[in-house]
């Protein structure tokens, strides 16, 4: 079984709580409260921004030239989509200031960070696969079972839930099962650790949303 396959058996819960989320419901109905949203998106274009930079030191490490350009366009596309969260979403949902920080967002982005900073290339990648993965099944699922006419999200909907996204995300797959078989059982146990950690920290994300979570 390959490494990503195997992987995804083991945050196979987690994944199902996300899917159970209030935010994650209430997104695909439309009723989600806009104040909500707006944290949200504030937070998500600070994470988009961190996420491009992430993903553009995995550049400059990860060996194959190939895989090399696969996450510049990653990264780029990060920038692309925090630009576009600002020209279009801050406008139509009256965001004037993303604001700083706050703690599920710091965290997370943290932890890319000093995880692409510190840990082998392998593991940096396994550590950012969620953020592609998670997005896809979500914005799948959310797409599928999305039941209202005039929904205010639905441009955010769109994003996640389609085939430009899902090429990015089975390249991004692609990438960390080849790592994998190349390298030790320890670092494949290490990818695997990192993958949970950032899908447990997905889920946190969208919960601080929910629930307006703001430092002291
Ligand atoms: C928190 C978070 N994770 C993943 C994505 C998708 O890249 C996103 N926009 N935001």
């Amino acid at each position: 079984m390959k490494w990503s396959e195997q992987t995804w058996q083991t945050i196979e819960e987690k994944y199902n709580s996300i899917l159970k989320m209030p935010f994650i419901k209430e997104l695909s109905d439309g009723t989600l409260l806009l104040e909500k949203f707006k944290f949200y998106m504030a937070q998500d274009s600070l994470y988009l921004e961190h996420f491009g930079r992430t993903l553009s030191l995995i550049a400059a490490k990860i060996q194959d030239l190939q895989d090399v350009l696969a996450y510049m366009r990653f990264a780029e596309n990060a920038i692309v989509v925090e630009n576009a969260l600002h020209e279009s979403y801050f406008k139509d949902f009256g965001v004037t200031d993303k604001g700083i920080l706050q703690p599920a967002c710091h965290h997370y982005i943290h932890f890319l960070r000093s995880t692409a900073a510190l840990e082998s290339v392998e593991v940096a990648v396994a550590a950012v696969l969620p953020c592609f993965w998670i997005y896809r099944e979500v914005g799948d699922y959310i797409y599928k079972n999305q039941n209202a006419i005039n929904n205010p999200y639905q441009k955010w909907i769109e994003t996640y839930g389609g085939d430009e996204f899902s090429i990015a995300v089975d390249q991004a797959i692609a990438i960390c099962d080849k790592v994998a078989e190349n390298t030790t059982e320890e670092t494949r146990k290490r990818m695997t650790e990192a993958f949970i950690t950032s899908t447990r920290m997905e889920y946190h994300f969208w919960e601080a949303a929910y629930q307006l979570k703001t430092w002291m």
